[in-house]
């Protein structure tokens, strides 16, 4: 992060890809919408570059392996409530938190900051899933794909945390797995932090816009320490 700025005051986390890996969750719920249709079960490895952009454009995605345009728009309403239908039977179910996750985010409160969980997942998903996995203490607040008129990579979630927190942007950093959220960072002006190990729809790492990878979110808490009794 750059010398000479700010100190952070308060950050953003992603879910999917950052916090937890859902992918084993996304599988059952998409093979579960599929089946119903009549449509073949995909693996994690087509399912995983398709995470992070939100469900309307996941489900088109999916019926777009298998049908042209037409009968993806026809299929849509039916498979999106066939697959909310599974997805909320089976949350969590096979879920699992990535290494230094409950560590970072006990450090960056222990260290003053304010916590918001910004997520491109439906609030109906992201609110129980972050209870069953304890995570819902740490955050002051959660906005899901569509909390508000506009999601990652539109800078309108994250702004309205910056409100929230009656924080200026400059001292707000968004951590997430991809370039959706780097650019609604760099778009909302706060500083983004990136995680290697996450989806970032199938493209490499470092080919995102961030001021730095972090190796998980205690490392990120790490950086953010050291960067504020710079700027202390
Ligand atoms: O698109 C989704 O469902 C989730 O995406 P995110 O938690 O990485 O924002
Ligand atoms: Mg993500």
């Amino acid at each position: 992060m750059r010398s000479g700025a700010a100190a952070i005051r308060a950050a953003i986390i992603d879910l999917d890809g950052t916090m937890l890996d859902t992918v084993p969750d996304f599988e059952l719920a998409l093979n579960g919408m599929r089946a119903e249709l009549g449509l073949a079960p995909i693996g994690q490895e087509t399912i995983t570059p398709m995470v992070g952009k939100g469900s309307e454009k996941l489900i088109r995605d999916v019926l777009s392996l298998d049908l042209p345009q037409a009968q993806v728009e026809a299929q849509y309403e039916t498979a999106m409530a066939a697959y909310q239908r599974h997805y909320l039977a089976i949350n969590g179910q096979r879920a699992t938190m990535y290494e230094g996750v409950t560590e970072g985010l006990c450090k960056l409160r222990s260290l003053g900051l304010r916590l918001a969980c910004v997520t491109n997942k439906p609030v109906a998903f992201a609110q129980p899933l972050l209870a069953q996995k304890g995570l819902t203490p740490y955050f002051d607040l959660m906005y899901g794909g569509d909390s508000l008129p506009k999601k990652k990579p539109d800078p309108l979630p994250l702004l309205q945390v910056c409100s929230d927190f009656d924080l200026p942007p400059s001292q707000v950093v968004a951590i997430g797995d991809s370039s959706n959220d780097a650019q609604a960072a760099r778009a909302a002006g706060c500083f983004v932090l990136t995680v290697p190990y996450g989806y970032n729809h199938g493209r490499p790492v470092h080919e995102i816009n961030s001021d730095g990878i972090v190796g998980t979110l205690f490392d990120a808490a790490n950086l953010i320490e050291a960067h504020n009794s710079n700027t202390n």
